[in-house]
């Protein structure tokens, strides 16, 4: 209870603050300290309409399935695709090598325009999602019987429970629904195209750009020594 009452106040004094800051901007008076950047919960009350858009339960709501829906399912999708890196060398020197050839020496961050070029590194986190896809039951009616997709030899061939990421760069899908970590159809997950393209290469690329993921018996340990230079 206090915690909802918690996140009300938020929500309710964010959405003043925005109120205040746009009637004194109708007055020519900016701030200094007015920052450009615009939080998650600043752009929804903005993009819904201010004052005459969502109210302040239906930005309650909208906010947590976006919190609940994009953090953890990223982050264990990030983990697992750590752990198939420590548990594949020859995988991950792979990937390593693609970033240097994107980026050369330098010590630069992976831009936009880079990512597509990452190509390698897509198929490693493709493969991983097909493995272990952080939601791995999709609750649905099914009007007939459905065998498993991700594991199926039927679509991935007699090396199906194997990792090996080169199967996405050698043949297109046997069948559209037979990777599905984001579902399908009109109700997949909103965050795909942004995943896919952005977060999960990003992250895992400018790790990779100065640390080695390793395997140990009970843990993933992390190399802290740069190896860019
Ligand atoms: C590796 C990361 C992710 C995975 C594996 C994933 C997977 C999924 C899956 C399987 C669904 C369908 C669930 C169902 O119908 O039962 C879904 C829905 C959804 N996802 Fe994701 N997701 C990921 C990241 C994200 C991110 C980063 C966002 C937002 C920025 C996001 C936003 C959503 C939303 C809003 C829905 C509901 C769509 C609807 O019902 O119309 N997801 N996701």
């Amino acid at each position: 209870m206090d915690f909802l009452q918690d996140v009300h106040n938020i929500i309710r004094n964010k959405g003043e603050e925005i109120k205040n800051k746009h009637e004194k901007e109708q007055k020519g008076i900016k701030n200094a300290t007015d920052k450009e950047l615009n939080t998650f919960l600043e752009l929804y009350i903005k993009a819904s309409g201010g004052a005459s858009g969502f109210t302040n339960v239906e930005l309650r709501e909208e906010t947590l399935v976006l919190l609940l829906a994009g953090t953890d399912t990223s982050a264990v999708g990030s983990a697992f695709t750590s752990l198939m890196l420590a548990r594949h060398p020859e995988v991950q020197n792979n990937v390593y090598e693609e970033i240097r050839e994107v980026l050369g020496d330098s010590n630069r961050s992976v831009s936009a325009e880079d990512l597509p070029r990452l190509k390698y590194l897509e198929a490693v986190i493709k493969e991983s999602l097909r493995l272990y896809p952080p939601v791995p039951m999709i609750v649905r009616k099914a009007d007939k019987d459905i065998k498993l997709l991700h594991r199926n030899p039927v679509y991935w061939g007699k090396d199906a429970e194997e990792f090996r990421p080169e199967r996405f760069l050698e043949s297109n899908l046997k069948h559209p629904a037979a990777f599905i970590p984001f579902s399908y159809g009109p109700r997949s997950c909103l965050g795909k195209g942004f995943l896919r393209t952005n977060n999960s290469k990003t992250k895992t690329s400018s790790f990779l750009k100065l640390f080695r993921f390793y395997n140990s018996q009970t843990a993933i340990l992390y190399n802290v020594s740069r190896r860019f230079r």
